[in-house]
């Protein structure tokens, strides 16, 4: 396969650099000084597979720069930087990396409402900063036995549901359409479902129908207790509008791993207490990562062979 052209759209993974190499002609887009239309211009005809991550995925121009691309292989579970409908229509197939990375983000989402509501990192600074001497840092709230809203119960939804009725919370959740196959209370509204839990999860796929499916409606819901976990994409949060209510004390606190505008965080956020940030880093851990690789290599390997692919989208 090492004739076969591959495009790597940034820096991902040093690992899942050095074993595409080893068995493709890796073209890595950050690499080449040139305008990125003139570099995809030069190689279109040798590159037949794109890997791209939640930074840059395949978009209209990439995929109609490429007129022998076969496939997008994406580092990633969330598929909102790639133009599905464009690769439908070209016919160019589809992978991303489920399951494998479940575990990480439920796990860093369950975290982060520990982190807020038990004020973890506000008592880190406290210890490091030496005021420990001054006198006890002061209460927090508790997380088990809290009542769970989540919106979008797939595969990271129901694995922090999992999670969290090992703390004795209530579950209840939002969805397109009710499942089938749980107990769980389920809202068609999600301004309902803010409305009665006390810690909502935000874990559903971006699409134009979830774009700030968390408004200003939704947060006032919420309400001043009431603590947001946003585990899926910044642009499911109004995020001017999150910004204002944590400022006013509107909301009751956030753990952010997402923002809409990343790398960029609003700076007004820095200075409170009640949130936790985080930089993107859901399925950020070792182990995960080299399973994220491991897929990617396996798909693009199981369609050079002309094989069903592992995970496909499209
Ligand atoms: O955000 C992470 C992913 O989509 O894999």
């Amino acid at each position: 396969m090492n004739n076969i052209g591959v495009l790597m759209t940034c820096p991902m993974s040093e690992y899942l650099e050095n074993q595409l190499e080893n068995r493709f002609s890796l073209f890595k887009l950050w690499n080449h000084s040139s305008p990125k239309p003139d570099f995809l211009k030069t190689h279109s005809s040798s590159i037949k597979a794109v890997v791209g991550n939640t930074k840059i995925g395949a978009d209209a121009n990439m995929i109609d720069s490429l007129p022998n691309m076969e496939i997008v292989a994406s580092y990633s579970v969330g598929l909102d930087k790639i133009d599905l409908g464009k690769c439908k229509e070209k016919g160019i197939k589809v992978t991303n990396t489920p399951d494998v990375l479940t575990d990480d983000v439920a796990d860093l989402g369950i975290g982060l409402a520990l982190a807020v509501l038990r004020k973890m990192c506000a008592c880190d600074r406290f210890v490091r900063s030496g005021n420990w001497i001054n006198g006890d840092f002061g209460l927090a709230s508790k997380f088990s036995g809290k009542s769970v809203g989540i919106v979008g119960l797939g595969r990271i939804g129901s694995a922090i549901a999992k999670r969290a009725e090992a703390f004795n919370c209530s579950i209840s959740y939002h969805s397109r359409s009710k499942k089938p196959n749980t107990n769980y209370k389920y809202y068609s509204n999600i301004v309902d479902l803010a409305a009665d839990c006390q810690i909502l999860f935000v874990a559903c796929a971006l699409t134009e129908e979830t774009h700030h499916i968390v408004n200003r409606k939704v947060i006032d819901a919420l309400g001043p207790k009431g603590i947001l976990i946003n585990i899926g994409r910044g642009a499911h949060v109004d995020e001017p509008e999150l910004v204002s209510a944590l400022l006013k004390g509107r909301l009751g606190g956030a753990g952010l791993d997402v923002y809409e505008n990343e790398p960029n965080v609003p700076e007004q956020l820095f200075s409170l207490e009640n949130i936790v940030l985080v930089p993107h880093v859901g399925s950020d851990t070792e182990e995960t990562s080299k399973a994220m690789a491991d897929l990617v290599i396996s798909n693009l390997e199981a369609h050079f062979k002309g094989m069903p692919l592992l995970t496909p989208v499209l």
